[in-house]
């Protein structure tokens, strides 16, 4: 839907409506159609302005539309009909202007932003590329090097940035649509062939050839398998290289390629995955929109190690006034610096003045007694967890939220320390705390919606992705990680090398395949944990370790190599060699590969010949399996949670949709047959044997995954 109104006597002003950020659906393209024409029949119009309702100018095609069969007037001839006009036609920029928003703008002869706007072409971050004419135009109006860095990024620029580079005529502080109005009047009987951008031509840096070899090559090194990067510099290249009409035919091909392509609906999947663990709702009933939450004005942090310094640090980045309390002096003096220098660099970073007097420090609990909201991120140890947490519930005021960061230890055990359990959620951030962007809120079977929402709102406000999950052994994240980590060790017992089983991971999209990864976050971690839960320890009759606990096959692997000092990159050895402790890049092991060959034979293990499927069949539908054991048991209350939690926390490439997303893309059934063909041949391994709720949704014909919670709603129900 678009308004027509005629203002200051000679101006025509097209006003797009379509809450929430008029997109540009079928019914709004057809009212530019229509009120176009009408502008330019009026013999008093001598000048049209086009902006969008409520201060937002557009948020480019309706990305709700590309499920569905395509209607209305189509938007690249919409657009050149605009530019061709005999009329100046002028863009008031306000809010934002991206994807088919800037291209609409694009195409018309002056652009106005107001100072706060924020324009950009972020297409690729959907799978797709600038496909109504922004990959020829923009190169032509602010050059090759420019555009391709806005194109391949899909970054957002400020109304500032764009008028350096010329990518808007103007930009204002007052109402832009009356300075556009004003501006309009003004160029009324200006000459517009200087203003139809298809007509420029595309200048070109003389080194053109190698600038495009050298972003292709960034770009392939980047995208870890995504499509879209690669076709953005493809169109650019076509706008540098053709004449305007060639180049719009290279970009029709480029996009019709990636329209319909498995990324694009994985990233347009993510897209509405990321909003709708905003609407979180609990087993209870409580949902985001019945559950207020209090405001938080001070919090505080206690323990200062590596996860406390990054939490304390993204908390006073956002403007919260933080307590950060370290009992140790030798650790509060290191964390003092540290913390300083992270805001430092992270202030210099966005040019600001960094945020240091936001925090106050202190050796002694007592000094939280007044915080709104407390964060606990000592070592990972239950005892002294619950220690604190009787500390805190004992000087905190009786409304202070109490929040644990630990990474899977029980919350409930937690909350009963406490004088007010409501109040206790887990807030379950990843490291580096101030730069990850995922945070898990964990409720507890005591946890009220008030205490949720309100930790909700706080990562919102701290720039987190912020999923609410419930309380269970590794919550989600590392729930699913367990399959997919003993299956990784499986394959190693049965043949495959750490090299080999990384690279299969790495191909498929992960920045860092299962044996780095470990290897940089430390083996020690999951060994303690594991000595902790008693699997480490050597099998009490033979003093042998054991391959089987509980009558479950259990891999020893990771135990010997910890036993051995191998804890990774901090120790220089691992899965993997390293130059000296702490360097980062990983070589393959010779003493490892050994220490295999004499493993499986002390365990009269026959090494098979393992392929790519096998490995990836193996560590993700386990950890897909995982996943429907989440949502059955309510952990999870959707595959979005799930999936965001993934593509945030795990490096699952996001292009890929998500570990849920890509089991539907692959086929329920298939993942169903694949896990009955391995859990037959490993009936000792409970984690391949397929969940309930993933033969039910096979059952019911694998519905699309926007389905499942209806499924999963009926199965809980019959539990
Ligand atoms: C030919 C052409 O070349 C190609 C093919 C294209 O043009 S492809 C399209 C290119 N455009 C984009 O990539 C912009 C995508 N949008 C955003 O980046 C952000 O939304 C935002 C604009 C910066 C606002 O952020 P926000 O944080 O203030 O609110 P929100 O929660 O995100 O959004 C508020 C509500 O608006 C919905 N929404 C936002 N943009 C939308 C869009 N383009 N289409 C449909 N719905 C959209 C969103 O789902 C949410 O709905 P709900 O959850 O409330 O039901």
């Amino acid at each position: 839907m678009a308004q027509y109104t005629r203002v200051s006597g000679s101006v025509g002003l097209i006003t797009l409506q379509s809450p929430p950020v008029n997109a540009l659906s079928a019914a709004v393209r057809q009212g530019i159609v229509d009120l176009m024409q009408r502008a330019l029949s009026e013999p008093e119009v001598k000048s049209v302005v086009i902006c969008g309702q409520n201060g937002i100018f557009c948020g480019g095609a309706d990305i709700k539309e590309f499920g569905g069969q395509m209607s209305g007037p189509p938007l690249i001839p919409m657009i050149h009909a605009i530019e061709a006009a005999s009329k100046p036609v002028v863009a008031a920029i306000e809010g934002i202007a991206l994807g088919g928003g800037l291209e609409l703008a694009l195409g018309c002869h002056y652009r106005i932003a107001h100072s706060k706007a924020r324009v950009g072409l972020p297409e690729v971050t959907l799978g797709l590329l600038p496909g109504a004419g922004g990959s020829q135009r923009l190169p032509r109006l602010i050059g090759v090097p420019a555009a391709l860095d806005l194109i391949t990024t899909g970054r957002h620029v400020t109304a500032a940035e764009a008028l350096k580079f010329g990518l808007v005529d103007q930009i204002t502080d007052h109402n832009t649509v009356n300075v556009a109005v004003k501006f309009a009047q003004r160029v009324a009987d200006q000459p517009l062939d200087a203003r139809r951008i298809s007509t420029y031509p595309c200048l070109c840096p003389s080194d053109v050839a190698v600038l495009f070899e050298e972003v292709m090559q960034r770009v392939r090194r980047t995208a870890r398998g995504a499509i879209a990067p690669i076709a953005c510099v493809q169109a650019v290249r076509a706008a540098a290289t053709l004449p305007y009409n060639q180049g719009m035919e290279r970009e029709r091909e480029l996009m019709a390629t990636l329209f319909t392509s498995g990324q694009a609906r994985a990233l347009q999947y993510f897209f509405f995955a990321q909003r709708a663990v905003g609407r979180w709702s609990m087993p209870s009933g409580a949902r985001w929109d019945t559950s207020k939450p209090r405001p938080v004005h001070k919090a505080a942090v206690i323990g200062l190690g590596t996860m406390g310094r990054g939490i304390t640090v993204a908390l006073a980045q956002a403007g919260f006034s933080v307590v950060a309390v370290e009992t140790q002096e030798k650790q509060l003096m290191e964390a003092k610096q540290k913390i300083s220098g992270m805001l430092e660099r992270g202030a210099k970073r966005r040019g600001v003045a960094p945020a240091l007097d936001k925090i106050n420090y202190g050796r002694n609990i007592q000094s939280v007694a007044d915080a709104d909201l407390v964060i606990e991120a000592v070592f990972e140890d239950m005892a002294l967890k619950k220690k604190v947490f009787q500390q805190l519930s004992a000087v905190c005021k009786p409304s202070t939220f109490l929040c644990s960061n630990t990474s899977g230890l029980d919350i409930d055990q937690l909350a009963c320390q406490t004088r007010n359990p409501e109040l206790v959620v887990g807030m379950h951030f990843f490291a580096p705390a101030h730069v990850m962007k995922l945070l898990e809120v964990v409720y507890g079977p005591k946890s009220s919606p008030l205490a949720v929402a309100t930790a909700m709102q706080l990562g919102k406000k701290i720039g987190k992705v912020s999923v609410a999950v419930g309380n269970c052994r590794g919550f989600v994240g590392n729930r699913m990680l367990k399959p997919y980590l003993e299956q990784a060790l499986f394959l190693l017992e049965e043949g495959a090398t750490p090299e080999f089983v990384d690279q299969v991971l790495e191909e498929f999209g992960f920045a860092m395949g299962v044996f780095r990864m470990s290897d940089l976050s430390g083996l020690d971690v999951g060994w303690k944990v594991r000595m902790a839960d008693g699997l480490a320890m050597p099998d009490p009759t033979t003093g042998q370790p054991t391959r089987l606990r509980q009558g479950r096959r259990y891999s020893p692997l990771g135990d010997l190599l910890c036993e051995q000092g191998r804890f990774g990159q901090k120790t220089g050895r691992g899965w993997y060699q390293y130059d000296k402790p702490g360097s980062q890049v990983a070589k393959p092991d010779p003493w490892l590969h050994s220490f295999l060959d004499e493993y499986r034979a002390r365990h009269a293990l026959v090494a098979h010949r393992i392929d790519h499927q096998e490995v990836l069949e193996r560590c993700l539908y386990s950890m897909i399996n995982e996943g429907f054991r989440i949502l059955e048991d309510g952990i999870a209350a959707g595959p979005e949670d799930i999936d965001v939690i993934y593509v945030f926390g795990y490096s699952w490439p996001r292009h890929r949709g998500g570990p849920m997303f890509y089991a539907a893309t692959v086929g329920l059934n298939k993942v169903l047959e694949r896990l009955e063909h391995y859990y037959q041949a490993h009936p000792d391994v409970p984690s391949l044997q397929p969940c309930h709720l993933l033969r039910k949704l096979v059952a019911s014909g694998s519905p699309p995954i926007q389905k499942w919670r209806e499924v999963i709603k009926k199965v809980r129900s019959q539990l």
